[in-house]
């Protein structure tokens, strides 16, 4: 069946026909529903005397029935739409064993059944049989479905571009032509949001995107290997796989800040899943301080350690990103536990509750946590009373237990405890806490929190998706662990943290998660040859390997004077916007820095993106390091790569992110002598 080209042709025409009965069907079906969901509606206002609660609760259900139905026909539609514009990019002949004949299964972003027949015309990409797709050319192959694995023979694969409803290119698997296909995906300019990969998807990402069964999976990947693509990707198969009991809703995105949350949201939506709900990792530490607590972000925290060389800042965030730093959290929990109680007897009126009373009830509740065991052996100690003196309490005597029990224990507050933390520790010094928290003592606190209070707050999460792994410590993974008890998907790059005081490794997330499947991403699909060997420069990674994409060689040009060097970059905006690429980061490493870059090259369709950024711009950006992590531009241009500029391993960091952004042209533009980390 459909053997040369010109028959795939024409074969398009029947499914594109198809899909336009089909949305004619569905548009059908949609008038009708509304016209129906209308009369209901006028019915019930008429006669909304004559009815009864009843009547009404089945009339309201009915609505919303309705609704629901006009909702999905509507998504529906959307997809048909969608699939019109290209119905599908791959297709595999495959003979299951013991058939002679194979059938062609051709594959989509969604499926399409033809209805009368029963036929599946189009499977989606996440549908079992379309795993043969991405993790196998001809010869045998096999893949899972619930029911168990089915084996057989590939015996034609064909990978096809069709947009705007015509067929660009048709190619023939018999090579291993996907890398052919991919390369005219990977050398096309930037979308002005992160784009879907279901046409390209690599072997070893597949595997990562369909495993069904960790509990947690940590993806450390280097620059540009598609973590964050996979990471989206799996959430979708996910939600596919698991539809009967995991809806978008159930899923969170913890994302390092609102411009990346913006700059992925097109994704899911773009696979045919409903948004799905995202935290920046700072509005979830504000939640779990119910918001009580005023603190610096993660973003002054690294500008501070830009601008400023300040020992023992670094010394606070570095002992307070350490492992021992945890176990030194924990200890202090059983140190209170043991030695913050005064037993004593306790009077009330006439009746003595006796010490060994209050302690062995104390002991009844060692699972609730401390701080809400008081109320608990209140009442307890009220019961008690209530028995010796064989009457009712009055209400100034059940205030007085309810003051008095808490009173046995040292302290009733968690910032409390934490300072005196610092004093059990013998570093007191370690704790600054003026107007508001470090940002290195926001989850530390809120772990304290958790262990002493508990908190309950997430628990219909059912999956967590964690970025940039790298940048988070072992007391934020622990309350991570805590705070959601689902599974993970956690990724990341140890070479591209922002902060090295604080950063952690895949083994260091390991040693939190030990149940976690840890996946290493070594091939890197961003950047040309010539940009990934020119970043290795900075942070060299021996595993890396760049695929064969080439584009020019990087810059590194030098100008006589700061106003010389703006005004060369002005030139490039001025080569860039000539030329046929569609974005263009500047990349700082400060604030302060992008700041005045922005005031210096000020013209329309310049933008300036800050932390305090919601969304995600096209065309020139000026930005700093930090923020663009887990972005991408067709060029970047690195200004003031100086060795003022870049002189520290937090700035190495920093340079070695914004490098790491090029797809395909990268510019270093500097005056004075250039950084030391080029110099390889
Ligand atoms: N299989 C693939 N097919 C096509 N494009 C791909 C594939 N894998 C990755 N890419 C592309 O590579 C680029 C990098 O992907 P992504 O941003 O997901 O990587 P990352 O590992 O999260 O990067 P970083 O950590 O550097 O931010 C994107 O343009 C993505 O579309």
């Amino acid at each position: 069946m459909n053997a040369t080209e010109q028959e795939e042709k024409e074969y398009l025409e029947v499914i594109k026909e198809k899909l336009t009965l089909a949305i004619r069907r569905g548009d059908e079906a949609v008038r009708q529903q509304s016209n129906e969901l209308r009369e209901k509606k006028e019915y019930l206002h008429e006669h909304q005397s004559g009815l009864d609660d009843a009547d009404m609760v089945a009339a309201e259900q009915s609505i919303n029935r309705m609704a629901f139905a006009g909702d999905l026909a509507v998504g529906q539609k959307r997809k048909l739409f969608k699939l019109l514009q290209s119905p599908y990019f791959g297709r595999i002949d495959f003979a299951p064993q013991g058939q002679k004949t194979p059938w062609p299964v051709y594959i989509g972003m969604y499926s399409f059944t033809d209805e009368q027949r029963r036929q599946g015309l189009i499977f989606d990409w996440r549908a079992p049989i379309s795993s043969l797709f991405y993790d196998f050319e001809l010869g045998a192959a096999e893949y899972t479905t619930p029911n168990g694995t089915i084996k057989g023979n590939i015996e034609r694969k064909r990978q096809y571009k069709i947009r705007d409803g015509r067929m660009e290119f048709m190619l023939e698997n018999d090579v291993n032509i996907h890398d052919d296909v991919l390369q005219r995906e990977l050398a096309k300019s930037s979308d002005d949001k992160m784009k879907t990969i279901v046409a390209t998807i690599q072997r070893d990402q597949n595997a990562v995107i369909r495993n069904e069964t960790a509990p947690v999976m940590v993806i450390q990947g280097v620059a540009g290997s598609g973590k964050t693509s996979i990471a989206l990707h799996r959430i979708a198969f996910l939600l596919y796989r698991f539809r009967e009991t995991i809806a978008a809703k159930d899923v969170l995105i913890i994302s390092p800040n609102k411009v990346f949350a913006d700059y992925i949201s097109n994704v899911l939506p773009e696979l045919g899943e409903d948004h799905i709900p995202e935290l920046v990792m700072e509005e979830l530490a504000a939640d779990l301080l119910n918001h009580e607590q005023p603190f610096q972000t993660f973003f002054e925290q690294v500008n501070a350690l830009l601008e400023h060389h300040n020992p023992a800042f670094i010394e606070r965030i570095q002992f307070k990103s350490s492992f021992e730093f945890l176990s030194q959290l924990n200890q202090y929990l059983v140190y209170i536990e043991n030695n913050y109680y005064t037993w004593q007897d306790l009077r009330v009126g006439n009746t003595v509750v006796p010490s060994a009373f209050l302690q062995a009830k104390f002991k009844t509740y060692h699972r609730v946590p401390l701080l809400k065991r008081f109320p608990l052996v209140a009442q307890e100690v009220r019961d008690y009373v209530r028995h010796a003196t064989g009457r009712k309490l009055s209400n100034g005597e059940k205030s007085t237990i309810g003051e008095a029990v808490p009173r046995l224990f040292k302290f009733h507050q968690v910032p409390e405890l934490y300072r005196d933390f610092y004093r059990w520790l013998g570093r007191p010094e370690l704790l600054k806490m003026d107007q508001r928290l470090e940002y290195a003592d926001v989850f530390p606190l809120i772990y304290l929190r958790l262990r002493l209070e508990g908190i309950s707050a997430f628990e219909h999460v059912k999956h967590l998706l964690v970025d940039e792994m790298q940048d988070y410590t072992p007391v934020q993974y622990a309350v991570l662990s805590r705070v959601f008890s689902c599974r993970k998907t956690i990724l990341g790059d140890v070479s591209q943290t922002v902060n090295p005081y604080s950063s952690s490794s895949a083994e260091t997330i390991e040693r939190i998660f030990p149940q976690a499947e840890v996946v290493k991403l070594y091939r890197s699909y961003r950047s040309t040859i010539e940009i990934t060997a020119f970043a290795q420069r900075i942070t060299p990674n021996p595993n890396i390997l760049p695929l064969e994409r080439h584009g020019p060689e990087p810059a590194i040009t030098q100008f006589a004077s700061q106003e010389a060097e703006l005004q060369g970059i002005k030139e490039l905006i001025m080569v860039f916007l000539a030329s046929g690429n569609h974005s263009l980061g500047i990349i700082c490493k400060t604030r302060r820095q992008a700041t005045q870059v922005h005031q210096a090259l000020e013209a329309p369709g310049i933008h300036l993106l800050t932390a305090d950024s919601t969304t995600f711009k096209e065309g020139v950006i000026i930005t700093t390091a930090h923020l663009a992590k887990g972005l991408e531009f067709d060029e970047v241009i690195v200004p003031f790569a100086s060795a003022r500029t870049y002189r520290t391993e937090v700035d190495k960091s920093m340079l070695y992110v914004a490098c790491t952004r090029a797809m395909h042209q990268l510019t270093l533009t500097y005056w004075g002598v250039v950084t030391s980390f080029l110099s390889a």
